[in-house]
């Protein structure tokens, strides 16, 4: 089998003598999707925290492609292809969503050093080409020139993913990416995790049990911190430790 894309070794997250993430070893393999799933308050929005370098890890260790990243600055994870699409609204609300992701864009080709500097005014439009073609693929495209505050909720949240897309991420984290949605839209959604899953690999954390069965190759479920599970959906759905985490029993 190849390297996995992500591994965690052992991290452990505590926030005082509150243990938010324990002693967690997961693998992450290149490719498709897979979700991270669990009670409230199990731990999975700490580890997309140690993931992008929100929080440095207590203990343990995570790597990506073979690398220690645990405990580096967001920017720099960034730069390593970890991305993560919010649940919170991050985008500049005054710019049009073409603006929006035009500046994600720019971001990601304009570097800081001389050569970037004179490449600086072709990639410009290319930027704003690779910016249409980003918000052509999150069905954003006829409402380009629209600030983002006019969007409706389900078009913000595509653009969101946009911006994440803009930066062409090797590891798309999404954390509940279909939230507050109506079921139109979170079939939109849906369809587009999997077409971006086609060439980045996606990690989400879900509470729609539905979608995460239907969607993810994998699963890993943590509850209190600790992760209980991993499978299909096939074995997660017929795990015990599972079920008497969601019922509230372990
Ligand atoms: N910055 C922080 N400081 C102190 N405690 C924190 C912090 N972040 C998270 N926690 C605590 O860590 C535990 C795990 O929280 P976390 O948000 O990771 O869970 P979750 O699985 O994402 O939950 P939910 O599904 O409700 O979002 C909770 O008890 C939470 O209160």
């Amino acid at each position: 089998m190849s390297d996995p894309l992500l591994r965690t070794d052992s991290v452990t997250k505590r926030f005082g003598k509150l243990t938010a993430v324990s002693d967690v070893s997961l693998s992450i393999p290149e490719g498709g999707i897979s979700s991270i799933i669990g009670p409230n308050g199990a731990g999975k929005t700490t580890l997309f925290n140690l993931f992008t370098g929100k929080h440095a890890p207590t203990e343990g260790s995570i790597e990506f492609r073979g690398e220690e990243i645990g405990g580096l600055s967001p920017h720099e994870i960034v730069s390593r292809g970890i991305v993560r699409s919010y649940q919170i609204t991050n985008f500049f609300s005054e710019l049009s969503a073409l603006e929006n992701v035009r500046l994600a864009t720019q971001a990601d080709r304009t570097g800081f050093g001389p050569d970037d500097f004179l490449r600086h005014h072709a990639s410009l439009s290319d930027a704003a080409d690779e910016a249409e073609a980003v918000l052509d693929r999150v069905g954003l495209l006829d409402v380009a020139d629209q600030t983002a505050a006019n969007l409706a909720y389900g078009q913000r949240r595509h653009l969101e993913i946009g911006i994440a897309l803009a930066t062409d991420p090797d590891l798309l984290l999404m954390d509940e990416p279909t939230a507050g949605m109506g079921p139109e839209q979170t079939n939109a959604t849906v369809s587009l995790i999997e077409d971006i899953a086609e060439d980045a690999t996606v990690v989400l954390i879900e509470h729609d049990m539905d979608i995460v069965m239907n969607i993810s190759e994998r699963i890993a479920v943590m509850n209190k911190g600790e992760l209980i599970a991993r499978g299909t959906p096939a074995e997660i759905s017929e795990n015990e430790a599972v079920q008497r985490a969601y019922l509230g029993g372990e």
